[in-house]
């Protein structure tokens, strides 16, 4: 870690909050312990995950997609660890982007270890981000939150998803920690879970625990995972009917709005905000370097 200052913005989108770390040569070293530390909502900036702002050219794991997308999204977790996708984070990292004036309004393509989304910046102010296909994992997995279990529908979003329908929102229990999920083997990364009500045709409610940040207050590919997994449970299939469905998905921090398409290309649109920004002082970092 170098002891230079080092630029920090923070942001969110529908409350799903990220430091910001811009890094176009990649020259900042951010270990585990940095982030959570980065991260660490009283003894840092606080955040649900950090987005690393690289040059792809500049980052090993994104060089690859250069030609295709400039920028990465070298997305971490709260407590450090890597994830494939953040749907809130690429909304939030396309706003920055376009608000230091590295891009314009409209299209972009940015590049995340999830492969490369692409993102229409509205002149209304929201961003939508064509996420890719769904891919829905057939393995019988439980969910158990004060010793009552129910099953999952699984849903990868690049990222995996457990999605479990509740009656009441509260059944979700208190999230302090991950909820117990069987069999273990399924998901050895761990998973997302979410907790889902239905509000009326085509909208849902629901809470979640991410893994490796815990109980946010929304979660991007999390609304998509969810609103794919409604339309299955309302008898919707998107690819049967050859026409799309597009639910809302109201969240603790805000409303998404996902379409799934007959292909199974997933889009899903929502705000990104820049709330603050300045510089860190290499003092935090060098106390947790290591
Ligand atoms: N909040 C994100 C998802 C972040 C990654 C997740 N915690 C994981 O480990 O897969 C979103 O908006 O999608």
């Amino acid at each position: 870690m170098s002891t230079s200052q080092i630029a920090f913005l923070k942001g969110h989108g529908t409350e799903n909050d990220f430091v910001i770390i811009p890094d176009p040569d990649n020259g900042t070293d951010l270990p585990a312990s940095v982030v959570a530390r980065l991260c660490d909502r009283r003894a840092g900036i606080g955040g649900d995950g950090l987005l690393h702002v690289v040059r792809s050219a500049a980052h090993p794991e994104a060089r690859a997609m250069a030609a295709e997308a400039e920028w990465f999204m070298d997305y971490r977790n709260a407590d450090g660890s890597v994830a494939e996708m953040c749907g809130n984070g690429v909304r939030v990292f396309a706003r920055h982007l376009q608000r230091a004036g590295l891009v314009a309004e409209g299209d972009l393509a940015v590049a995340t270890r999830g492969g490369v989304k692409r993102v229409h910046i509205a002149g209304d102010g929201d961003i939508t981000v064509s996420m890719g296909k769904r891919v829905l994992p057939q393995e019988h997995v439980t969910v158990t939150v004060d010793g009552r279990s129910r099953p999952t529908r699984n849903v990868n979003m690049g990222n995996p998803h457990a999605v479990v329908f509740v009656e009441d929102l509260a059944h979700a229990g208190d999230l302090y920690s991950a909820p117990e999920f069987a069999p273990a083997a399924v998901y050895p990364d761990g998973v997302n879970i979410e907790f889902v009500v239905g509000r009326g045709p085509r909208h849902v409610a629901m809470r979640v625990h991410e893994r490796g940040s815990g109980e946010t207050r929304s979660c991007g590919t999390g609304a998509c995972a969810v609103a794919v997994a409604a339309a299955r449970r309302d008898g919707v299939d998107p690819e049967l009917t050859g026409s799309p469905v597009t639910y809302r998905v109201d969240l603790p921090g805000g409303t998404l709005m996902i379409t799934e398409h007959p292909d199974g290309a997933v889009d899903m649109t929502g705000p990104a905000v820049i709330v603050a920004e300045g510089f860190i002082d290499p003092a935090l970092l060098e106390t947790v370097h290591g």
